[in-house]
């Protein structure tokens, strides 16, 4: 980790998860600068990190990393306040959706590198996933070190910028799929005539299972529902419903209205 001095200008969610995690990490609490809009919102992360709040400008000048997590719908006026005092040496990296590094840059000195990251909130359990793209004068050092920090909350990826929209449709936006889905059949379990407590434990536990199964048992999903699909059995009922119903046709829709919404954020934005 390094002498390196963290900013985290906009903690809200977000922010406070990478907060959380960086000091979970070994991040000395005194290497980690915090701001926000609202000065109560400043004292809470204070009392609860015990990391100094700050003015935006005093960040800027102190901290030689600076992770910009406002609503992108924000990031205009933020940088309208002090891009062009943002001195040489500094390294921005956006956890803003939609934005392209460009629109930092356009609003930055010349030659502050720009890195684009879209990390999701299960970075609160260390099993995040951050993907890390290149803007202008980012070199490979600024990008090692972007991994070095979000490296220590999950799984990080490094792919080119074009692919970022469909990146935040699939993880960024992800868990809020995977939540619904749960919702959603913890529900069908009440329907069935089981206690809430009861179909929350079965359908967690069984998510949990079947996501350890994805990543270690490196069989293709297809194979894996293949195994629990008995022929005339309960699994290929239900499935014969989710067909009907979709399913498949909605995810892919939903997750190009999602990655469009990120295109509209960035048209609204420049
Ligand atoms: N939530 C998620 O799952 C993910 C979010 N993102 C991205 O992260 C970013 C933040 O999202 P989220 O955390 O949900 O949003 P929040 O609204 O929770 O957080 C935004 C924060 O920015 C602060 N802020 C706004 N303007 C300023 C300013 N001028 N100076 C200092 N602080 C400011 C706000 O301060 P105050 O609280 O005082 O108003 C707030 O704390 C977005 O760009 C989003 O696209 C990316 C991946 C996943
Ligand atoms: O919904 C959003 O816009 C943000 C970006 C990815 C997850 N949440």
């Amino acid at each position: 980790m390094g002498n390196h001095m963290i900013a985290v200008i906009g903690a809200g969610k977000l922010g406070e998860l990478v907060l959380s995690g960086l000091l979970r990490a070994g991040w000395p609490a005194n290497q980690l600068i915090a701001t926000t809009r609202r000065p109560e919102r400043a004292a809470e992360l204070a009392e609860r990190y015990g990391i100094r709040p700050t003015l935006n400008l005093t960040a800027v000048t102190q901290a030689d990393v600076l992770l910009v997590a406002v609503k992108p719908q924000d990031a205009g006026k933020l940088l309208d306040e002090f891009g062009m005092k943002i001195p040489p040496g500094k390294l921005v990296v956006s956890l803003c959706a939609g934005l392209p590094t460009s629109f930092f840059t356009e609003r930055l000195p010349g030659g502050i590198p720009v890195v684009r990251v879209m990390t999701n909130t299960p970075a609160l359990v260390d099993q995040a996933m951050t993907v890390i793209s290149a803007g202008p004068y980012a070199t490979d050092e600024h990008l090692a070190l972007t991994e070095e920090i979000f490296q220590p909350l999950g799984k990080t990826m490094r792919v080119p910028e074009a692919q970022q929209d469909a990146v935040t449709a699939l993880s960024g936006s992800g868990p809020a799929y995977f939540y619904l889905l749960v919702e959603a059949m913890i529900d069908a379990g009440i329907l069935l005539g089981l206690p809430r407590q009861v179909a929350h434990e079965l359908i967690v536990q069984t998510a949990i299972g079947s996501a350890v199964m994805l990543r270690d048992s490196g069989e293709h999903p297809v194979k894996l529902r293949e195994a629990v699909t008995s022929p005339a059995g309960t699994t290929i009922s239900a499935i014969r419903e989710l067909e009907k119903h979709g399913v498949r046709a909605a995810l892919l829709a939903a997750l190009e209205a999602a990655r469009d919404r990120a295109r509209e954020i960035a048209a609204q934005s420049a």
